[in-house]
This record gives structure tokens, sequence and C-alpha cells, in this order.
């Protein structure tokens, strides 16, 4: 580590690598190291405007990236020499090669939820495992689905109220940036196996979760919306639910009463509160929209899955540097730095 600030190079600079690494910009205990990819588009076109040093991943990218004039400050290994630990942000399935380079270059690596768990034996949400991820060679960030299982059902857990749980996810079709590539248009396309992987994945985390998930792809490509029924243990109140969740990091209550009806009402909220790149960071559970039976609770969540990630990224980063051993301290320091919130429109603390 130099002068206590963990270094931390992104390899992969596009939806999540482009967010981790303004993220890693805004924690006093961190330096952006630099960026590497493969592409010399408008993409790195904007990280080199904002300074990031960017190096190409591989030796073809190298020729093009030079000949498109981006300032180049050296291949992926310059990169990892000034590192402690990388945050793999490439497409799924390319992070998985990537692991032994990083290890033959001593740094620890941080990989997301496209990877398997077997890659590197731990996966990671911070509320969760923090703790056990403490000084790690690696771990894997679970996905933007996944972690809003494991922060959901991990409060109701932490809660006693958890026995089981059955959700039901619309996940959007593609990410905007790349909406004319890949989508669907008027129709619903239902995922092939049941359970869908996120709900076993939650258990990577979190074993003895009782949970299934069933997942459609939708038209649209804003964010995920997911679907809950849940059994708890005991016949509980609607107050005692809602205390539960407030009681737990990053979830954040929305209202359809103040006008917050649909994906599209929050995703231009975040827009409309200044967040960077409209991000919200927050799972939002709709408040009024659950409803408590005796010992059966049913809600609904709004997952935007391109920012979810980046608090759990940046508690990893904290926790493989092992320069925080406090998993709340780093959760707080995490959401201060980035301005996360318990309620967009009313003050709950
Ligand atoms: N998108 C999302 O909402 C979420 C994604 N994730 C996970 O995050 C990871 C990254 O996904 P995402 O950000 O969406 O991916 P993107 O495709 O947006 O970005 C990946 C970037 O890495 C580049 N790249 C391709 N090959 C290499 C290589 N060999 N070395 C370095 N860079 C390379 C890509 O270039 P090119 O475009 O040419 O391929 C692209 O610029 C995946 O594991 C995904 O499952 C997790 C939560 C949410
Ligand atoms: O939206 C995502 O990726 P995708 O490109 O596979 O749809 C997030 O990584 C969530 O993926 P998940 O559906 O595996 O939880």
């Amino acid at each position: 580590m130099c002068l206590n600030k963990v270094r931390v190079a992104v390899n992969g600079y596009g939806v999540i690598g482009k967010r981790v690494a303004d993220a890693v910009a805004l924690q006093e205990d961190m330096a952006l190291a630099g960026v590497a990819d493969v592409v010399h588009d408008y993409r790195l076109q904007v990280a080199a405007q904002r300074g990031f040093a960017i190096h190409a991943a591989t030796f073809e990218a190298e020729g093009t990236m030079r000949a498109a004039g981006l300032p180049l400050a050296g291949n992926l290994a310059e990169l990892l020499a000034k590192a402690d630990v990388v945050v793999d942000c490439t497409p799924k399935k390319v992070a998985a090669i990537n692991k032994e380079v990083y290890a033959a270059a001593g740094v620890k690596s941080i990989f997301h939820g496209g990877e398997s768990h077997a890659l590197t034996g731990h996966s990671f949400v911070a509320q969760a495992n923090y703790a056990s991820a403490i000084g790690r060679e690696s771990t894997r960030v679970v996905s933007c689905n996944t972690t809003s299982i494991v922060r959901t059902l991990g409060a109701l857990r932490t809660a006693g109220l958890l026995k089981r749980a059955r959700g039901t996810l619309i996940r959007r079709a593609s990410d905007p940036w790349e909406a004319h590539a890949e989508g669907i248009i008027n129709t619903l396309v239902p995922e092939k196996a049941i359970p869908s992987h996120q709900g076993p994945d939650a258990r990577t985390v979190i074993p003895d979760l009782d949970v299934v998930t069933i997942a459609v792809k939708a038209s649209h490509n804003s964010s995920h919306l997911h679907t809950w029924w849940v059994e708890l243990t005991r016949p509980a109140t609607r107050d005692e639910v809602l205390a539960a969740f407030r009681a737990a990091p990053r979830i954040a209550f929305v209202r359809s009463s103040d006008g917050l009806v649909a994906l599209n009402s929050t995703v231009e909220l975040m827009a409309d509160l200044g967040r960077p790149r409209g991000d919200m960071w927050e799972v939002a559970l709709w408040e009024d929209v659950l409803a408590v039976d005796g010992d059966q609770a049913y809600y609904t969540y709004q997952v935007f899955n391109q920012a979810i990630v980046i608090p759990e990224t940046i508690d990893a980063i904290r926790a493989l540097g092992g320069i925080e051993s406090d998993p709340s301290a780093s959760i707080a320091r995490t959401d201060a730095a980035l301005g996360l919130r318990h309620d967009f429109i009313h003050d709950r603390d």
C-alpha cells in the first residue's frame, strides 16, 4: 500500500468499470492507479478527458488505441505493477482468464457477477460477509440482482423474520448504451431454468437461505424489478417488516404516493437529484406496496443494475486491501463518499 491508500486498477472500462473508477477516485483511502480496456471509441476518449491513466489491456489493442490518439500510459502489466488491487470489469467469461495474470503480478483481484463463485471461492455482499473477505487474495462481487436479494432477505434474516422466500425477477433486456445492438421488443422472454441462477447465487453469500427465483426478460432497458412472497418465522406486523428493512444499509424506501409509480419514475428522480449518470446505488423498495398477512409478507423493489454493485465493490477493495476491519465502518465510509440515502424524498434518519 502507498501512504495507507490502496492503489486500485480497473480492467474493463464499461458499464461497471467506469463507475468503479469514479467511485474509487472519490475515496480518501484509495488511489486510482489507472484503467485498462481494449476499445478506443468515445468510451475511452472520455476516460482520457477525465485524466485517468489509460492502459491497453491486450497487445492487439495497444496499436488501435494509439492509432486513435489515446494517450496510453502503458500496457496491463505496467498498470498492475502500480496497483495493490485490480477490479476486473471485463465482460462475462473474459475475466476468468485474467485471474492467473493478476496472481502472477502479485495483485489482489475482484471479479463481478458474470463470473462463477468457483473462480474465487468467495462471493461478496458487504453487509453479509465483509469480515470473511478481509485479507483474501480475491473475491467476486455478486451480480446486481443477487446483491439486492442478499441485502433485502439479509435484512429480514437479521431481524429473525425470514423463513423462506420466493421471488419473480423482471429483468431489463439490455443496458441503455447497447440498446441498438440487442433488445427485446413487445414481448417477454422467460428464462429457461427454474430456479433462475440468482437465488442459488445468493446462497454463495448466505448459505442457508431458503430462496427460489424465477426470471423473465422484458422489453425495457432501465433496470430490474423484483416481486417477493416471503414466509416469515412468525406472524408479524407490517411495521415490523418495514423496520427490518429500515435497519439495513443500502435499502431506500420509495412511495407511489410521491409519484414514484414505476421504474422510469425513480430513474427520473435520480436525474433530478443530480446523481452521477442518474445512478441509484440503493435498492428502491416500495413502502406503500408492501403487505403483511400473518406470517406472509409481499413486497416489490427496483434494482438499478448499472450502479447497485458499486458500493459493494468499494467495500470489497477495503476488505481485500486490509485497511478496514469493521464492516459497518467501511459501509458508512463508502456510502458517505458516494452519497447514498435511506429515503430520497422524506427525512427518515
Ligand atoms: N451491466 C450491468 O448492469 C452489470 C454487470 N455486472 C457484471 O460486471 C461485469 C462487467 O459487465 P459490464 O460492465 O456490463 O460490461 P461492458 O461490456 O459494459 O464493459 C466491459 C468492457 O471491457 C472491455 N473488454 C473486452 N475484452 C476485454 C479484455 N480482454 N480486457 C480488458 N477489457 C476488455 C469491453 O470492450 P468490448 O465492448 O469491445 O467488449 C468493454 O469496454 C460482468 O461480469 C457483468 O456480469 C454486474 C452487475 C450489473
Ligand atoms: O444485468 C446484469 O447482467 P446481464 O448483462 O447478464 O443482464 C447484471 O449483471 C445482473 O445479472 P443477473 O441477472 O445475473 O443477476
